[in-house]
């Protein structure tokens, strides 16, 4: 049996431009999924206590179907342990054993779909346990590669590297296409995270702003001009100049939103943070609900985020230097 975690993160910048090549900032956060891999005679058992459904347990036949042993909405079971699925095809392509029986337990305090990248932590956690437990142990950048290769899969080709890239590795990383790397000399930001307890789904929202981009020039130009703030933001990092970071952040999500990817909670905390002088606030991730990210010494935003209607939950997250690990 091995336990491998994986972090969770926010996009300093970059969501959604980064699935048409713009480059893209997240930064890992302490929050973590942990999986759980034994290696079992044949097929797959999940138990998933994360899905918000106690004693939710899932078992996949050889015919890859699924049986769930509670009553769910089969949507939510295909979404849900498709990612699990998915790692555990690359755990048995990585060590070549195509046949190989797994017990996964899943345990995590990532709010799901909430934009701090839960999906990405649970498939490179995923991928790390049941690799280990079959006697190989993947380089972290091998473990990214095929997250993201799960991803693309499991959210219709709507995915880019970066969440998973970003988890494999911890700390502040920036993608562009396929150029991956890590930020270095980047030890701490301060984040607030406001929670409004809502979730987006990431393929039907990456799905949106792909359909605008094809109808208007300008939507494109839009998702251009997020990249040209990326790039103005990378230079800023690692100076400490928090003001410069915030106004940057707040720009990126005039532009998010503008793509008709924010809602009405998430401005609302947006608003609530830089309103209680954060230097800067975002939503963070596919957007549609979930989590936005301030930039805040203090504890201002975050006093100001506990008392906003809508907001559930408000907490702060420090930068995750360590990535995927075993346990
Ligand atoms: N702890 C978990 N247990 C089971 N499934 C999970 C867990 N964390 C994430 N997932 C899966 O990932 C999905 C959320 O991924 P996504 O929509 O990309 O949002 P995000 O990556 O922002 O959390 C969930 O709907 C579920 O299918
Ligand atoms: C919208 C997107 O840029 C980030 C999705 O983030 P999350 O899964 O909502 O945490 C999609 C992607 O890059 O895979
Ligand atoms: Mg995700």
């Amino acid at each position: 049996m091995v336990t491998s975690s994986a972090p969770g993160k926010v996009y300093l910048f970059g969501e959604h431009a980064v699935v048409y090549g713009e480059p893209a900032v997240p930064c890992a956060i302490e929050r973590r999924v942990h999986v759980t891999a034994t290696e079992i005679d044949e097929g797959l058992r999940i138990h998933a206590n994360d899905l918000q459904l106690d004693g939710f347990t899932v078992e996949y036949s050889g015919d890859g179907e699924s049986h769930p042993d509670v009553d769910v909405a089969e949507s939510l079971v295909e979404a849900g342990m498709g990612y699990v699925n998915e790692a555990v095809a690359q755990a048995r392509d990585a060590a070549d054993a195509p046949d190989a029986g797994f017990e996964i337990s899943v345990e995590g305090d990532i709010p799901l779909g909430a934009g701090l990248g839960s999906s990405a932590a649970l498939v490179v956690a995923a991928i790390d346990a049941a690799t280990r437990e079959l006697g190989v142990e993947l380089p972290a950048s091998g473990i990214a590669d095929r997250a993201y290769q799960v991803e693309h899969e499991v959210q219709d080709g709507q995915a880019s590297r970066a969440d998973t890239f970003c988890s494999a590795m911890g700390g502040a990383v920036r993608v562009e296409g396929d150029d991956c790397r890590r930020l270095d000399g980047i030890d701490t930001l301060p984040f607030v995270i406001g929670y409004d307890g809502g979730a987006g789904d990431t393929g039907a929202l990456v799905a949106g702003v792909r359909d605008l981009r094809e109808e208007y020039d300008f939507a494109a130009d839009t998702v251009a001009t997020i990249g040209d703030i990326v790039r103005e933001g990378e230079a800023v990092l690692g100076t400490g100049d928090y003001e410069r970071l915030g106004e940057l952040m707040d720009f990126n999500h005039g532009l998010l939103s503008a793509l008709g990817v924010s809602s009405r909670s998430l401005d609302s905390m947006v608003w609530a943070a830089r309103d209680a002088d954060a230097h800067g606030a975002k939503l963070t991730g596919a957007g549609g609900g979930g989590c936005i990210v301030a930039l805040d010494e203090t504890d201002d935003a975050l006093t100001a985020l506990k008392y906003t209607p809508g907001c559930e939950d408000v907490f702060r997250a420090e930068l995750d230097t360590d990535g995927v690990r075993q346990e």
